[in-house]
């Protein structure tokens, strides 16, 4: 009986294991072709896709399709591309097809502010589900290697601290934030089964909080909203309880690791964040001392199942990435303190 049904190969779930990935197209090996390599950014137009445009677009060597479908994203993000001969813009919405020929894709396309993420959380879990179906459906037909974005948000409320990949987390199914963190998990599942079954080059990132230049002004997350609130003399709104922790990478850094993880040889996940940890007090506290040192915060409710601590360990991404973040918070706050102050027209 045991014998009966190992002898039936066909059946055998190991032969569906390490497919060789599927090839480029004839003409992408023609000596005739473009030697720049052809990258899709999905969110391209969103807060870190425009700042992995920027840098993919200055290194001369990529023709970088962008599709989004601005619903966090804006065109101002990538104004200085538009109408250069290396860069094209698609308005598409992940979660139907997408038909390009390119060798890379970077898949970023989700809102992840948990206010934008949570308007719609069923349009959130089509983007995660769908629209990595999608994305992965493309790498299959032209051979690309896929990077997903996902998201620190994969190990919940951590119960173990800093989280390593391979700690499986702490999630609730069911709870509001459930359409981004699951949302996410499943992403992975796809790309795993995905490169299990038809072979394709995958990389995964475990983004932790990013901050920078370019954050939507009222995208709703702690530093943008705290800076802000102090450039505009308003309260700065502390959620409850305040010693719920976070650790804040800079976006150039995020884009660093980004680009290395897209070039390695490991699938990940990896990831990717500043181990500098700091209560949301802390912070609150840093972005008084640096924009008005008379502003004022105060302690508001806070939304359910918001994860208490935060901190990524990054043995993985420095040992496999020879990556380690280099922009401080002290350093990378000020920078952003003057992006707000020029698009908010505040000069004090
Ligand atoms: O005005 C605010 C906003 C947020 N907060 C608190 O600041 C902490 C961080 O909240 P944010 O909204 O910035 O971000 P979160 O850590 O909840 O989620 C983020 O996690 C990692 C990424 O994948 C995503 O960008 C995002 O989902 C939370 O504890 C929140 O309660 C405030 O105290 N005041």
């Amino acid at each position: 009986m045991g014998d009966n049904a190992n002898s039936n190969e066909s059946s055998s779930p190991s032969l569906h294991l390490a497919r060789s990935p599927p090839q480029p197209s004839p003409i992408r090996l023609s000596k005739f072709a473009s030697q720049k390599m052809r990258i899709l950014v999905t969110g391209g137009a969103g807060f870190i896709g425009s700042h992995l445009v920027d840098r993919l677009m200055e290194a001369g060597t990529n023709e970088v399709i962008v599709a989004d479908n601005f619903f966090s994203g804006t065109k101002d993000n990538l104004r200085r591309w538009i109408g250069h001969p290396d860069f094209e813009l698609l308005r598409h919405d992940v979660t139907e097809p997408l038909l390009v020929e390119v060798d890379q894709i970077y898949h970023l396309a989700c809102p992840a502010s948990p206010i934008f993420y949570k308007y719609n959380p069923v349009k959130t879990i089509k983007t995660n589900v769908m629209g990595t179906l999608n994305m992965l459906g493309l790498a299959k037909r032209v051979g690309a290697r896929i990077l997903l974005t996902s998201t620190s948000e994969v190990y919940g409320d951590p119960l173990e601290h800093p989280q390593k990949e391979e700690y499986w987390g702490n999630v609730n199914p069911i709870g509001v934030r459930s359409c981004y963190d699951e949302g996410k998990r499943v992403a992975e599942t796809l790309m795993f089964d995905y490169h299990r079954q038809h072979g394709i080059e995958i990389r995964i990132a475990r983004i932790f909080n990013t901050y920078g230049p370019r954050m939507n002004i009222d995208d709703g997350r702690v530093v943008s909203n705290f800076i802000a609130q102090a450039l505009r003399g308003e309260t700065m709104t502390v959620q409850a309880p305040g010693s719920q922790t976070r650790s804040f990478c800079y976006v150039s850094d995020l884009v660093d690791g980004l680009i290395k993880l897209m070039a390695c040889d490991d699938t990940g996940p990896i990831n990717l964040g500043n181990p500098g940890e700091f209560t949301i007090l802390e912070l609150a506290e840093a972005v008084r001392e640096l924009v008005d040192s008379s502003a004022k915060w105060k302690v508001v409710d806070n939304t359910p199942d918001d994860p208490r601590k935060r901190k990524p360990d990054i043995t993985k991404a420095k040992s496999i990435l020879k990556w380690e973040p280099k922009v401080a918070l002290r350093d990378g706050l000020p920078l952003m303190v003057e992006d707000f102050r020029s698009r908010l027209g505040i000069h004090k």
